[in-house]
């Protein structure tokens, strides 16, 4: 496996996904324990043998903890901003700062035994079976009274979607469409609802170049959005904080749009480079008027969670201080409806919709895959990633 060479090489990282491994986090605390040389040793054997890949992020951090258990706090110079990857691992070992070598080394200790369990047990869940909760890394996904909650939690991240999220959400929905809950609800951990697709998703270009990455893309997103499209039950959204781009766009997809006073909803696509996706060149208008939509999708106007209920994006609004729990006393009561009933409504409502979306859906991949390749695109995420540009 590539990525046992991890002193040396990095194949597919991205230079932002470094800081936040929650595991990690949790054991730079622990000071306490000291592993010996051997432990250290040990463990680096172990990572050897992990089955399955961990990750970037997790690379990124056991090259960090490796560089600084061995060597001491990061001495090289800092790589160029083009330079990804080692712009990556520079950031990651230089974010250790003064942490002892042997407090890294325990860390390092801490990080491949934690890694050892998670894919360990991950990997006995059996292709095509519903996954707990537990097996996703980038969601919680729970079921309860009826309502199956899927919420994004990468809340470092500001929720932000990698390619990780993409196939885990896919996943949660199919699971969901056929569990036993009446209902499903998508939310956020943290601040944010989501800040839209994971910038960094750009970076790791694979061996056939950007057009591979762009056309890789684009499929990833038809599909992605296609779950949302063929959806068969009752689809609601919690949105508990801020939501960017793709995580707007597909709101007009749910069938109810529930929201606190704390939220925003901002696609600026154009700022990026971009164009619209998620069906919204064609729901957007439907919801809005065409104007509306325009001055959102294509002008980037931010708005607020009262001026998005007006629009009809959202349903309702509620003060922050008790969105959650008014929230879910509502949804709980529906989730006590006849399921059979609500998901035959849903069809006869949406399901003429059906086609059309689909079309939309493809036509919007295929032009998004163009805009990827573009100057304007690729100038947009360089200046996200080098921190020069935020929304
Ligand atoms: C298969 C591909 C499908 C593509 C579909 C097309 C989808 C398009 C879109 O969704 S377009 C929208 C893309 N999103 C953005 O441009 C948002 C970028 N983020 C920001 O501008 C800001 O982070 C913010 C305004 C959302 C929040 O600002 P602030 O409150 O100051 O927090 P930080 O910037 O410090 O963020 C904390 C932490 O999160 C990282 N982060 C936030 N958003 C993203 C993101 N979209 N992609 C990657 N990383 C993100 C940020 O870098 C910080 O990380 P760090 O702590 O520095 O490691």
């Amino acid at each position: 496996m590539g990525w046992e060479q991890i002193e040396i090489s990095l194949p597919n990282c991205s230079a932002l996904q470094v800081i936040s491994f929650p595991v990690v986090q949790l054991h730079l605390n622990r000071t306490a324990m000291r592993a010996s040389q051997k432990d250290f040793e040990n463990a680096m054997n172990q990572v050897k043998l992990l089955k399955k890949d961990p990750g970037n992020e997790a690379k990124l951090k056991l090259y960090a903890l490796y560089k600084q258990a061995t060597e001491g706090p990061c001495n090289m110079p800092k790589p160029g901003v083009f330079d990804l990857i080692n712009k990556a691992k520079w950031d990651a070992w230089n974010a250790l700062g003064s942490l002892p070598k042997e407090t890294a080394r325990q860390n390092y200790v801490d990080l491949v035994s934690s890694l050892s369990s998670s894919l360990e047990s991950s990997s006995q869940v059996e292709p095509g079976t519903d996954r707990k909760s537990t097996g996703y890394e980038t969601l919680m996904v729970t079921s309860e009274d009826g309502i199956t909650k899927i919420m994004l939690n990468r809340p470092t991240k500001k929720n932000a979607l990698n390619v990780e999220m993409y196939h885990e959400i896919m996943h949660a929905l199919k699971a969901a469409s056929k569990d036993d809950s009446a209902i499903t609800v998508l939310t956020g951990n943290g601040d944010y609802y989501s800040s839209g697709n994971d910038l960094t998703n750009f970076t790791d270009i694979p061996p056939g170049g950007v057009e591979e990455k762009a056309k890789n893309g684009a499929i990833l997103l038809r599909e992605f959005v296609g779950c949302f499209i063929d959806f068969p039950k009752p689809l609601i959204a919690m949105v508990n904080g801020p939501a960017v781009g793709i995580s707007v766009t597909l709101l007009g997809l749910f069938d109810a749009v529930y929201a606190s006073d704390r939220a925003t909803f901002h696609t600026p696509f154009s700022h990026l480079g971009q164009s619209p996706e998620g069906c919204s060149s064609y729901t957007f208008p439907k919801i809005m008027s065409p104007a509306k939509a325009i001055e959102m999708l294509v002008f980037g106007k931010k708005l607020t969670a009262g001026e998005a209920c007006a629009q009809g994006l959202v349903t309702e609004v509620f003060p922050d201080s008790t969105f959650q729990k008014e929230v879910w006393t509502r949804l709980k009561a529906f989730a006590k409806l006849p399921p059979n009933a609500m998901r035959i409504s849903k069809g006869i409502i949406r399901n003429r919709e059906k086609e059309t979306l689909h079309a939309v859906n493809a036509e919007e991949c295929s032009v998004l895959q163009g805009r990827w390749l573009s100057d304007e695109c690729m100038n947009a995420v360089v200046n996200f990633l080098s921190r020069k540009s935020k929304l």
